[in-house]
């Protein structure tokens, strides 16, 4: 369990109105996104670290359920994943992680989220691998509140394929490209969501903002 250390965190005033129209988004619809929440050099240092730890065969097949329920379901998804552990955390997973404490400072004094703790991890879709619609939150963790995807891909097409699909009650789907540096939040327990193929690898960083 990771311990969030509650610094004031001096945000610029872009950040702050990011931040605010991202929550603006949340409570109206339950879901919303940042535009450049990484910069190029923030995205190239997580995909070289990415890349040495997928060349380290560090990564697993995700599997779907949890704990010892967990089986593994390429009809259902085929992204390969690795779980950013709290004591092996590099420099550039540490400017990630204070931009995610930013944004769980800016969500609990505004929306109070009650939100303390946070987990990620990369995932690697290769090329025409998808994850079928499906709920984020499992029936057995309602700690789950808020699920984050970001995205590392540079220079991504719109012919690329690999949309988020959402599906928003009683509206018609959204479709979010997975643009480089950009930032999805959305209610783990609300939405349900699915991954199209790509024609190209497609590399995330995704996590959950958590209660405990
Ligand atoms: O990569 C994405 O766009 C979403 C991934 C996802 O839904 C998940 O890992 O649960
Ligand atoms: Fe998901």
């Amino acid at each position: 369990m990771r311990v969030i250390c509650w610094k004031t965190t001096w945000l610029s005033i872009q950040t702050m109105e990011l931040f605010d129209n991202l929550m603006d988004s949340l409570s109206g619809q339950s879901y919303g996104v940042i535009d450049s929440f990484l910069t190029s050099e923030e995205i190239n240092g997580l995909v070289i670290n990415l890349r040495k730890r997928h060349a380290a065969g560090s990564f697993k097949e995700a599997g779907i359920g949890q704990g010892s329920g967990q089986h593994i379901q390429v009809l259902v998804r085929g992204d390969q994943i690795l779980w950013l552990e709290e004591f092996s955390v590099v420099e550039i997973e540490q400017v990630y992680y204070k931009k995610i404490n930013a944004l769980i400072q800016s969500l609990n004094q505004s929306c109070y989220l009650g939100l303390k703790d946070f987990e990620f991890h990369y995932a690697l879709y290769p090329i025409g691998a998808f994850y079928k619609r499906h709920l984020d939150r499992f029936k057995t963790d309602s700690h789950r509140k808020i699920s984050v995807v970001c995205y590392l891909n540079e220079d991504w097409q719109a012919t690329d394929g690999g949309e988020l699909v959402i599906y928003l009650p009683n509206k018609p789907p959204v479709k979010i490209s997975p643009v480089g540096g950009r930032l999805v939040c959305f209610e783990a327990d609300i939405l349900e969501h699915e991954v199209l193929p790509a024609t190209h690898e497609r590399l995330s960083l995704t996590g959950w903002l958590k209660t405990y």
